[in-house]
């Protein structure tokens, strides 16, 4: 991207903040009514709000958990990093078991251990060092595919975006939402349609009120309308997120992803999947062999705590799904644009 393009006027909002004592939380169940933080000052109130979806999102949940474990060694003593880290070990799980489909949990934990089996007597430092290293080269790979995404846009073009994959579910810019931060700005994206996001409205609830602090302004659609939107060819491109990125580049997204690219196809609309390559998980053959995260019924049944559906009716709730990589036409990573992903070019660009 251009030196001179204005991050801080298309980049405001900051979820995870770390004070040196606690990490402290917007918490995303609030919003967009209500702006507060939730502050953290163990790794266990970490983990219970990656589950409960104060802080959500791949890369960020990846980062919560990384700076969880550095709250996790504030009661530890040991006279180096590998003995902290056999020390550390139970609550590193405990932060991993907090959410299963998003790679970046396990991912970033694995760093820590890293930097832990590398470290001396300075091992508390080592922690945080990382910690802030994987915080800061988020918030850089993000930035950086704004700009490769942005540059296969052309001009003019209306794009439809599903969940929220902004500043708000990563440190800061966003993936997907930073590709449609920088296509709006250098005048490629004319129009932005959000979809809803059912249940958990990450797009009607996240996404809107996120871009509305950058000054633009949305179409929010319900996920339902999504297909009908494309059929009238208003929209070029759909572009997403992803929680994990298999070997043969079929990817994890929210739930109602797949359906998106089945329409797309089908009307002749692109497919873009963006995410940081600690998104890209190369032990994960391919979609069936993802855990997806189901969560309670009563998320379905529910909106805003008032019931919407009959009582005493079963619900079934998977919160992600799989879109298999013969319907994505490109995946951009930081490293990269990989145009029609299969396992070979997956391999070029990461094995
Ligand atoms: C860049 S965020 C990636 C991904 O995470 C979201 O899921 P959740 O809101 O449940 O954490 C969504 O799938 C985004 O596309």
């Amino acid at each position: 991207m251009d030196s001179d393009f204005d991050f801080d006027r298309y980049d405001r909002v900051r979820p995870i903040r770390w004070t040196g004592d606690t990490l402290d939380l917007l918490d995303q169940r609030k919003l967009p009514f209500a702006v507060e933080y939730v502050h953290c000052a163990d790794y266990r109130a970490v983990a219970d709000a990656i589950a409960n979806l104060t802080v959500r999102g791949a890369p960020a949940i990846g980062i919560a958990a990384a700076w969880g474990a550095v709250l996790a060694a504030n009661d530890v003593e040991a006279d180096d990093g590998r003995a902290a880290l056999e020390a550390l070990e139970p609550r590193l799980a405990t932060l991993n078991a907090a959410r299963p489909t998003a790679v970046n949990l396990a991912w970033a934990l694995a760093r820590m251990r890293r930097a832990l089996l590398g470290a001396g007597a300075d091992w508390r430092r080592a922690l945080q060092r990382e910690a802030h290293a994987i915080a800061t080269e988020d918030l850089a790979a993000n930035r950086r595919m704004g700009a490769l995404g942005a540059a296969l846009i052309e001009p003019g073009s209306q794009v439809l975006t599903h969940c929220n994959t902004g500043s708000l579910a990563t440190a800061g810019f966003g993936t997907a939402l930073g590709v449609i931060r920088a296509g709006v700005a250098q005048g490629r994206i004319d129009k932005v349609y959000a979809g809803e996001t059912r249940p958990w409205l990450q797009g009607a609830r996240l996404t809107v009120w996120e871009l509305q602090q950058d000054g633009i302004m949305p179409t929010l659609i319900a996920d339902a309308a999504a297909a009908h939107l494309m059929r009238t060819g208003a929209v070029q491109w759909v572009i997403v997120g992803a929680d994990r990125i298999c070997a043969n580049g079929d990817t994890a997204n929210k739930i109602g992803t797949y359906q998106l690219a089945i329409a797309a196809r089908h009307h002749g609309v692109r497919f873009m999947v963006v995410a940081p390559s600690s998104t890209v998980d190369l032990d994960t053959p391919d979609g069936d062999a993802i855990h997806i995260e189901e969560r309670e019924p009563s998320e379905l049944l529910h909106i805003a705590g008032v019931r919407t559906a009959a009582n005493e009716i079963e619900a079934w709730n998977p919160v992600f799904d799989v879109t298999p990589h013969s319907l994505v036409d490109v995946i951009v990573t930081e490293k990269g644009v990989i145009t029609r992903p299969d396992a070979a070019a997956m391999r070029a660009a990461f094995g």
